[in-house]
């Protein structure tokens, strides 16, 4: 029997419709920071997830992928999936090799189940430090995991809260591998750009330089929009300055991703066509826009195409 799930109430479902971007992304753009949620009752949510999604389906990503104009994705492990990785695996050996994958596994894992998950395309774990999002991983299971990925050459992608880098800056720096920072690891934006705490995670990249950012979600971390919705071109102005500051300072390190379908967002749902219209506010040169939407993922996922 399929379980029916009932979504966490007041959540939002991704926007039906998004418009035609403006802004054309190069030839062989990447969005590579964007999830699967089910279809729950073909991949059940997790038991111990703290949110139920609406259900967003690889066939769906895929459309949004078309739409956009980008060429191929990365699907992260969605927290409400646990370290279930089946939906996201789907979605990888659905696309035809144009999607890779970051999974979340349990150091229980066989090394015939890390084979299996990398020869369906995935090349990195998540580490999740949001505690609404999560319980507590004891970091010696963490570190163990990321020893045994190294050797495969996959990377560490983690995501956590700007308050929180302090304490966790001697595990992250002790990291084997490259690692990815989520959303440029939540900058209150609403602190000075070239304040201490904005300056800690500069630092944090300027001296570790296996460290990358995605320099995405500017609808979650915005609190004065404008909204990416009506057809805005200018919207989430007060992120522009930290994001084009990551850019600018860091071209060969950087990623976009749409963040589709936006779990949890509590305010508004983002028209996706606007987001990649936002692009050019924070990459605002060719060369730029080529280092993060092609170069860069291309380097780090489909190193087999360079
Ligand atoms: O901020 C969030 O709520 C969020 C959640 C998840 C997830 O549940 O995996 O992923 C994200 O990239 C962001």
């Amino acid at each position: 029997m399929t379980e029916k799930f009932t979504k966490t109430p007041g959540w939002l479902d991704w926007y039906a419709g998004p418009s035609k971007p403006r802004f054309k992304v190069p030839a062989g753009s990447v969005d590579a920071h964007c999830h699967v949620f089910g279809p729950g009752d073909q991949f059940p949510f997790a038991p111990e997830r703290k949110y139920t999604p609406c259900d967003a389906s690889k066939d769906q990503l895929f459309a949004l992928r078309d739409h956009l104009g980008f060429d191929k994705n990365v699907v992260v492990q969605a927290t409400c999936h646990g370290a279930d990785n089946r939906a996201m695996v789907d979605a990888l050996k659905a696309s035809g090799g144009r999607a890779k994958g970051i999974a979340t596994v349990k150091r229980s894992i066989s090394d015939a189940e890390l084979k299996e998950l990398h020869d369906a395309g995935v090349r990195g774990v998540r580490f999740n430090f949001v505690k609404r999002l999560v319980d507590f991983t004891p970091k010696d299971e963490l570190l163990e995991i990321a020893s045994r990925i190294a050797p495969l050459g996959w990377h560490v992608v983690i995501y956590f809260e700007a308050v929180d880098l302090p304490e966790l800056w001697d595990f992250f720096t002790a990291l084997p591998t490259t690692v990815v920072v989520d959303h440029m690891g939540r900058p209150d934006v609403s602190k000075p750009i070239d304040g201490p705490e904005f300056e800690l995670f500069l630092k944090f990249m300027r001296e570790h330089t296996n460290v990358w950012s995605k320099v995405s979600c500017p609808e979650r971390l915005s609190l004065t929009g404008p909204k990416a919705l009506n057809g805005e071109q200018a919207a989430y102005q007060d992120v522009v300055p930290f994001a084009r500051k990551v850019v600018e300072s860091f071209p060969d390190r950087v990623l976009w991703g749409t963040d589709w379908p936006h779990p949890n967002l509590k305010d508004h749902m983002p028209d996706d066509g606007l987001l990649v219209d936002f692009i050019p506010q924070i990459a605002t040169t060719a060369e730029l826009q080529r280092k993060l939407l092609v170069d860069n993922p291309t380097r780090l996922y489909w190193p087999e195409l360079k």
